[in-house]
C-alpha cells in the first residue's frame, strides 16, 4: 500500500485491472485471484524491494563446506542478505525503482519456490516457507479488496517516507496514514 501511495500510475492500472476481472462493484471472489496478472507483479515487485525476512532465517552447517572459493566451517552462522540480492544491479535492471512490469516481462523472474537465486522472498531449500500458497492469496486478496473498493491518499500537505527499519523482520520506519475514500455510495457494497 505504501509503494502504491507513491505511485499513482500504478495504481490506476491495477484498479483498471480489477474492473475488467472483477467489474465494478462486484465482490472479489478467490477464482478471481489467479487473473490478476498485474496486481500479482505489483506483490512480486514490492517483495523484492522490501522483503520481509530480509536475511532469510540463520543456517549452521553441520559439516564444514567448501563452494566456489569460499570455505564455510562448520557450526558457522551464516545469513543470506536477500534485500541486498534483490537490488542488485548485476540482476535487476534499474534495481532501486519500483516497476512491477518487470515480472510481466518475464515470468520465471518471479518464481517464489527458490529457484531463482536473485529473488528469494520466501527463502529457498528445504527450509523454504511453506506457506507461499496462503501468503500469495492473501496478500492479493486484502490489497485488491483496499483498491477495489476504496480511492486512497496521503493527507493533504504529507509525504511518505518508505525508510526501513531493519530486523528478523523487514519494517517501515514511519506506518504512513493513508485516507480511504468510498468508491461507491451504496452501504451494501461495505457491509
Ligand atoms: C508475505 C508473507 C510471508 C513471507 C514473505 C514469508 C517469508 C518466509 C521466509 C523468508 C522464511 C524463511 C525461509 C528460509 O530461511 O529459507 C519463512 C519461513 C516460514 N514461514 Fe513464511 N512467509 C510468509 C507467510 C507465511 C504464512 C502465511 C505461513 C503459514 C501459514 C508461514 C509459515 C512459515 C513457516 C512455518 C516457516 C519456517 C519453515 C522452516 O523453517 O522449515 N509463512 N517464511
Amino acid at each position: 500500500m505504501a509503494e502504491l501511495l507513491q505511485h499513482p500510475e500504478i495504481t490506476r492500472k491495477a484498479c483498471k485491472e480489477l474492473e475488467e476481472v472483477v467489474g465494478k462493484g462486484n465482490t472479489l471472489e478467490e477464482f478471481h485471484i489467479s487473473k490478476l496478472h498485474y496486481l500479482d507483479a505489483i506483490l512480486k515487485e514490492t517483495l523484492r524491494l522490501h522483503p520481509v525476512a530480509p536475511q532469510l532465517v540463520l543456517r549452521c552447517p553441520y559439516t564444514t563446506q567448501t563452494i566456489s572459493e569460499y570455505t564455510i566451517p562448520k557450526g558457522s552462522k551464516v545469513l543470506f542478505n536477500v534485500w541486498a540480492m534483490q537490488r542488485d544491479p548485476e540482476a535487476w535492471e534499474n534495481p532501486m525503482k519500483f516497476q512491477p512490469e518487470r515480472f510481466m516481462r518475464d515470468a520465471g523472474k518471479g518464481d517464489y519456490r527458490g529457484n531463482n537465486y536473485s529473488f528469494l522472498p520466501f527463502g529457498s531449500g528445504r527450509r523454504v516457507c511453506p506457506g507461499i500458497p496462503l501468503a500469495e492469496k492473501m496478500i492479493l486478496y486484502v490489497v485488491s479488496t483496499l483498491l477495489h473498493f476504496f480511492e486512497w491518499n496521503l493527507p493533504q500537505g504529507t509525504t511518505l517516507d518508505l525508510s526501513e527499519k531493519f530486523g528478523l523482520v523487514l519494517k517501515i520506519q514511519q506506518p504512513p496514514i493513508a485516507i480511504p475514500i468510498a468508491k461507491y455510495s451504496s452501504l451494501e457494497h461495505y457491509l
